[in-house]
C-alpha cells in the first residue's frame, strides 16, 4: 500500500475513535475490534457489542494499579492487560476502570479477571493509537470483523507522525515584541493536522543559531498557568534569541509532552490528588515523555540549519536532535525563578527526568 493510503488509515482511525466509532487494529499476530471507552455510551456500546461480550483493554500501568498485571505471567512489563467482561461492567464501570482520575471518587468494585491476549502486537499498537488520538488508553475489545469498522494496521499507526512527511507550507515576516525582525515559517504534513511553526529571528549568518525547542503548553503559553514554567521560558527564550546574532524558536505541537491537552489536564487532576508529573503520566498509561524530537530536527533541516546552540535544561532534547543528525554545538541553560505552584514540578524535572536545573 502506498504511503498516502497508509496515512489516511491512521487519520481515519483517530477521527473514528474520538467520535466513538469502531476501529479494527491489525498487526502481525492478529487483529482487535475496538471502541474507545472514552467515546462509548450505552447506545454506541450496544451497537458495537450487542451481546455484551467485549472485554476491556487497558495499559500495563493501569493493570498494575488494578493489581491485574500479575494475574498473567507476562515477561513484558509493557504488555497491555485484557479484563474479562462481566455482566455488571457497563460503559460507566468501564470508564471507572480506565480513568485513574476517578479512583478517589469511585472506588472500584471488582474483582476483575485478566485474560491472555491473543494479539499482543495489535493491542500494543492500539495503545499507541490512543496517544496519537489524545484519548485515554482504554478500549472495549472484540475479536472478528465489523461491517463499519475503520481498518488500521500497526504499521500505519507507527508511520502516522513520521517527521519525514513534514514540509514547509508557507512563510511570512512577523514582527514580535522581542524583535521586529522575525520571519514565521509554517510546516505541514499530509495526514497530521497539527501544524508546527518556526520563528527565525535576526539576520542569518554562518554561525550556529541560538535555538529553542518549545513544546506547546496551552495552559502556560496562553493562560499564564503557574503550575509549569512554559510561559516564562517561552518569553525568556525569545529574548535570548533576539539578543543573539540570530536564532530560531520552534513551536512544536506536542502539548502535554505529547499526550495532548485533555490527557495533560487529566495528569493535572492526578497531581491535585498528590501524584507528581511523572507518576501522573505513568498512571494514565503513557510514557513519562512521549515526545519525538526528530520533528524538530526535520524542521531545522528544512530551513537549512545543521548546527545549533540549544537553549534547554533537558538532555533528552540534545540527544534527540543529535540522533536525528543536528549537531548541538553548545547547550545554553534556561533557568527562571520558581513560584510556589511550580516548585514541585521543577524539582521533579530535576530529580526524576534528568533536567539540569
Ligand atoms: N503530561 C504533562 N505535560 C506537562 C506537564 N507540565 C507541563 N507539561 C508539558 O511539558 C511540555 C514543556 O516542556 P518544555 O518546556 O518544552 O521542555 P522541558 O522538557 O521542560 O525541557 P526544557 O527545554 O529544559 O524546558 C509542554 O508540552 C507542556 O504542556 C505535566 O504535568 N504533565
Ligand atoms: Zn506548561
Amino acid at each position: 500500500m502506498n504511503r498516502r493510503a497508509i496515512g489516511r488509515d491512521a487519520a481515519r482511525a483517530i477521527d473514528a475513535l474520538r467520535r466513538g466509532w469502531a476501529v479494527r487494529v491489525s498487526a502481525a499476530d492478529g487483529a482487535l475490534r475496538l471502541m474507545a471507552v472514552e467515546g462509548a455510551d450505552a447506545v454506541t456500546l450496544a451497537d458495537f457489542d450487542p451481546a455484551g461480550k467485549a472485554d476491556i483493554l487497558i495499559s500495563a500501568a493501569r493493570g498494575q494499579t488494578l493489581k491485574l498485571a500479575n494475574q498473567i505471567a507476562a515477561a513484558d512489563p509493557d504488555m497491555p492487560v485484557l479484563i474479562a467482561r462481566a455482566p455488571w461492567i457497563d460503559a460507566d464501570v468501564a470508564t471507572a476502570i480506565s480513568d485513574p482520575v476517578l479512583d478517589l471518587a469511585s472506588p472500584l468494585k471488582g474483582p476483575f479477571q485478566a485474560r491472555t491476549l491473543t494479539a499482543p502486537l495489535a493491542a500494543k499498537a492500539a495503545l499507541r493509537l490512543a496517544r496519537l488520538a489524545g484519548i485515554l488508553p482504554a478500549y472495549f475489545a472484540l475479536d472478528g470483523e465489523g461491517d463499519r469498522d475503520v481498518d488500521v494496521s500497526a504499521d500505519a499507526i507507527d508511520a502516522y507522525d513520521d517527521a519525514v512527511h513534514l514540509a514547509i507550507a508557507t512563510r511570512a515576516s512577523l514582527p514580535v515584541s522581542a524583535s521586529e525582525s522575525a520571519e514565521i515559517i509554517a510546516f505541514r504534513s499530509p495526514d497530521e493536522p497539527r501544524e508546527h511553526v518556526a520563528l527565525i529571528v535576526g539576520k542569518r549568518d554562518s554561525s550556529p543559531p541560538v535555538v529553542r525547542l518549545h513544546s506547546e503548553c496551552l495552559t502556560g503559553d496562553v493562560l499564564g498557568s503557574l503550575k509549569c514554567d512554559c510561559g516564562p521560558q517561552l518569553h525568556e527564550a525569545l529574548h535570548q534569541i533576539a539578543d543573539a546574532p540570530w536564532g530560531v524558536l520552534l513551536y512544536l505541537r506536542q502539548e502535554g509532552r505529547g499526550i495532548g491537552l485533555v490527557n495533560k489536564l487529566r495528569a493535572y487532576a492526578m497531581q491535585d490528588q498528590g501524584f507528581d508529573t511523572v507518576d501522573a503520566n505513568v498512571r494514565l498509561g503513557f510514557a513519562i515523555d512521549a515526545r519525538d524530537f526528530s520533528v524538530a530536527a526535520r524542521m531545522l533541516d528544512l530551513i537549512g540549519v545543521r548546527s545549533v546552540r540549544l537553549l534547554t535544561n533537558n538532555p533528552q532534547k540534545v540527544a534527540g536532535l543529535e540522533a536525528a543528525g543536528i549537531s548541538v554545538a553548545e547547550r545554553l541553560p534556561i533557568i527562571l525563578p520558581t513560584n510556589p505552584h511550580n516548585e514541585r514540578y521543577l524539582a521533579t524535572k530535576r530529580d526524576r527526568t534528568g533536567h539540569q536545573l
